[in-house]
């Protein structure tokens, strides 16, 4: 599936907080939209300051309430592969934030291995860990082997990365795991775990998030048509909506057509 196939809707606010706070209240709405619909529902969480502002304005929200926490799945689109409680790893910093007050079910917290756990020094078998807890919760039936996610939340990095996957990177190239280990990567750690473009591309909707002139660039360059090998943001879409939440500065160097 191409990313420019399904079509992308732009939003723009007009700086970072408002971002957040606007994501805020659309994430509580979808979720507890799809709790009404189908009884659960399932989120991706991201990593990185736009990830981490949003989960901090979801916290702060008077509707968070609105969601029933203990029928919430949360995964992980991509952790760095660092030991538990690690500041740097992802799942920390999302706890930080909002996933330590929120009344959730930890049988439906599906954090990805840390370095220091059952699968200390061998990514690939923590993501093949993660990949089989995946096609667990996605039942016998699926062929994409990973649940058809509510919403995936992917930060877009100011070199267009997505999840752990970086321009020019073997894990772009995945076609068959859902889940890889990431070595080499050219921000730190190096070493991480990352779900993969098939696995992206099952979610029901996948929200990219961009704020800052920092992420001017690769939102221009992703969003201009380049290649999926040169722009990962560029590569990604959801079965059903694929949405940019952007502030002004981030979105600075689109064209005024877009
Ligand atoms: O390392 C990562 O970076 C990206 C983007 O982070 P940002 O701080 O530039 O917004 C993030 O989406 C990813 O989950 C994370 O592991």
């Amino acid at each position: 599936m191409n990313a420019a196939a399904t079509g992308r809707e732009i939003l723009i606010h007009r700086d970072k907080d408002e971002l957040a706070q606007a994501t805020a209240a659309r994430l509580i709405t979808r979720i507890a939209d799809a709790q009404a619909a189908h009884g659960t529902a399932s989120a991706v969480l991201t990593g990185g300051r736009n990830g981490n502002a949003l989960l901090a304005a979801v916290a702060a929200s008077g509707d968070r309430d609105r969601i029933d926490w203990s029928r919430l799945d949360l995964w992980w689109g991509d952790e760095r592969f660092l030991p538990e409680n690690d500041p740097e790893r992802n799942h920390t910093q999302a706890r930080e934030v909002l996933l330590d007050t929120a009344p959730l079910d930890p049988a439906r917290v599906h954090v990805m291995p840390p370095s220091d756990g059952p699968y200390a020094g061998d990514p690939e078998a923590a993501a093949e860990a993660y990949a089989t807890e995946l096609a667990a919760a996605a039942g016998p039936d699926s062929a994409e082997r990973v649940p058809a996610f509510d919403v995936l939340l992917l930060g877009v990095g100011p070199d267009t990365h997505v999840a752990s996957l970086f321009p020019e990177h073997p894990a772009l190239r995945e076609t068959e795991r859902t889940v890889v280990g990431v070595h080499g990567a050219p921000k730190p750690p190096p070493t991480r775990l990352s779900l993969t473009l098939p696995a992206i591309r099952a979610a029901r909707e996948v929200w990219l998030l961009a704020a800052g002139e920092d992420k001017a660039g690769a939102v221009a360059c992703a969003l201009a048509g380049s290649g999926e090998l040169q722009a990962p943001a560029a590569a990604v879409c959801g079965r059903s909506r694929t949405l940019w939440l952007l502030d002004e500065a981030a979105a600075s160097r689109l064209p005024a057509t877009t």
